[in-house]
């Protein structure tokens, strides 16, 4: 079995490994004393042998009885467990809460148990840590504020951050994840309670790509927020001010960037949770200078490529028959054109013919089918708008049980933030499509803004279909011993490989390909 020092070892040596050319020498660890037991990063609570007590100054400090790191681990376990046991029944949102409770509690105190729990128990943990309970953590944030985690620059820290970058703790940092809280999973504006996000998602790149934890930082950088009852409740522990724009935010975001790269000059920025127009110019903007990218736009579509080129697998056809997919994407925000334009890219390379690659893409937002014909149409949006003379029998904002039922779609894929837009007649009309295993990709998150659910997605689309969700859900039990199984298309199984990919490479940007060759 492991111990604590042999998990601190091998995480140390394997970061050593990884970034030997950043790590100087051994942790040494220069605090004493109580400084030590409230210190997560080197806190193994009754774990320190008499010896660590006596050299840190520890020796009473703590009840006599030295508890081992795995008698530690098992009494976490068991509390989970009954914590588990004693809130079945309860409301979804008080057992969820309670398990994130007791976890972050123990991320607070002794991080080595923390990520062996975690790292250990991934499948279990995963829809505590990150989505769908995450974003109910970040709903009720400043209710649920114990300690602060990560570092917090503001419209007020103007001026003032590359000296305030310095006040972090490490001397190293390999991977920042950064968010504005502009666009919250599909919850909205949750302003600086967005902080959940880069959390669980740097908590992901500790437990699914190994990245040592004391070189990771969760990032929040409050411009304000346009939502209202955040603006009016007293507890809101962000800036009482509406979202800056233009150029006002555009500098906050530069200066944050200029102090983080002045400081670590290997850092690589993970940006999360844009809204949409943010989203793509702060890509622009910064991605031939620094080493960054935008999860929601290039991380989702990398894991939605390689659900597209699994699913053509699926159906028992062969990958070079991807170019001939019907998908329609609905959705077109920052996750669905992203997903749009790489797959694109990949039909552009399999074919050699850029002008015709998206041939087969249909894109829907709000309003509906997106043609050329559409007023003030998103430049963004322009290279999938359809023209009317192509699409026989369609016009300009048909709705997506008139597309679904015209077009007879191989994919049906949902990036708009809206749980139940694939309603049953949706599902039933896929159910009709020309294609022999239709896929349903409910990407959209949390488990409620899904676009179905994946038992309505078997019930009303048939049993002979690839269902993947953003959120998880349970396999569906379709009768006579037969499982309708649920996949999970989310970005966590990308971004984690993208950064420790960056980051053991010294790549100094990341590239669209990059992505495409994790995708495939
Ligand atoms: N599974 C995953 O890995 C990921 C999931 N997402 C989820 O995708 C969703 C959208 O994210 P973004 O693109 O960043 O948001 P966004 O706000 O930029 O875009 C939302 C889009 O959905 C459209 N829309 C709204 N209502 C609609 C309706 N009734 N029918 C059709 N389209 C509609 C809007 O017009 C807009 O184009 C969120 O729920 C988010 O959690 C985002 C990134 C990754
Ligand atoms: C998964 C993710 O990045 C999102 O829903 O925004
Ligand atoms: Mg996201």
């Amino acid at each position: 079995m492991w111990s604590q020092a042999r998990f601190a070892a091998s995480r140390l040596s394997r970061s050593r490994r990884l970034f030997s050319s950043a790590i100087p020498g051994p942790c040494i660890v220069h605090k004493r004393g109580a400084d030590i037991l409230h210190d997560p990063w080197f806190n193994k609570d009754t774990g320190f042998p008499l010896t660590e007590r006596d050299r840190l100054g520890l020796r009473g400090l703590l009840p006599p009885r030295v508890i081992s790191f795995e008698q530690q681990y098992a009494r976490f376990m068991e509390s989970y467990r009954s914590l588990e046991k004693n809130t079945k029944g309860q409301p979804d949102s008080i057992a969820a809460l309670a398990k994130w409770r007791i976890l972050n509690r123990l991320h607070d105190r002794n991080e080595t148990l923390y990520y062996r729990v975690l790292i250990d128990n991934i499948k279990d943990f995963a829809p505590t840590i990150y989505t769908p309970t995450v974003g109910l953590v970040c709903q009720n944030y400043s209710g649920l504020f114990r300690r602060p985690r990560g570092m917090y620059f503001s419209a007020k820290d103007k001026g003032e951050m590359m000296s305030m970058i310095y006040n972090w703790p490490a001397q190293q940092v390999d991977m920042i994840v950064l968010t504005d809280g502009s666009r919250i999973l599909g919850l909205g504006d949750l302003g600086v309670q967005g902080i959940g996000i880069p959390i669980g998602k740097l908590d992901m790149y500790v437990a699914a790509a190994g990245i040592n934890p004391q070189r990771i930082l969760p990032v929040m950088l409050d411009v304000g927020t346009n939502n209202q009852r955040l603006l009016e409740d007293r507890l809101y522990l962000g800036l009482r001010q509406p979202r800056l724009e233009g150029e006002e935010y555009l500098s906050i975001v530069d200066e944050f960037m200029e102090a983080v790269f002045t400081r670590w000059p290997k850092a690589i920025v993970q940006f999360e949770d844009f809204q949409m127009k943010w989203a793509f110019e702060t890509l622009e903007r910064y991605r031939k200078r620094f080493c960054m990218f935008n999860d929601d736009i290039q991380g989702t579509a990398g894991v939605a490529l390689a659900g597209l080129l699994g699913t053509v697998r699926a159906q028992g056809r062969s990958l070079a028959d991807f170019p001939n997919q019907k998908i329609v994407v609905v959705g077109a925000g920052s996750a669905g054109l992203g997903v749009l334009s790489m797959a694109v890219q990949a039909v552009a390379r399999m074919t050699g013919k850029a002008e015709t690659a998206a041939r087969n893409f249909f894109l829907l937002d709000k309003d509906g089918l997106v043609t050329k014909e559409r007023k003030n149409l998103d430049p963004a949006a322009a290279p999938f708008a359809k023209d009317p003379g192509q699409i026989v029998g369609l016009r300009e904002g048909a709705s997506l049980l008139e597309v679904v039922k015209k077009v007879k779609p191989d994919v049906l894929l949902g990036l708009s933030g809206v749980g139940g837009v694939f309603s049953e007649e949706v599902l039933k009309a896929l159910h009709e499509s020309d294609s022999s295993k239709p896929a349903i990709f409910a990407m959209s998150n949390p488990t409620m803004n899904a676009e179905c659910t994946a038992a309505d997605a078997f019930k009303h689309a048939g049993e002979n279909i690839v269902f993947a969700s953003g959120s998880p859900f349970e396999n569906v039990n379709l009768g006579n011993g037969k499982v309708g199984h649920v996949n999970q298309a989310n970005n966590m199984y990308l971004f984690p490989g993208i950064g420790l990919g960056a980051s053991i490479s010294g790549a100094r940007f990341i590239t669209d390909g990059m992505l495409q060759a994790a995708a495939e």
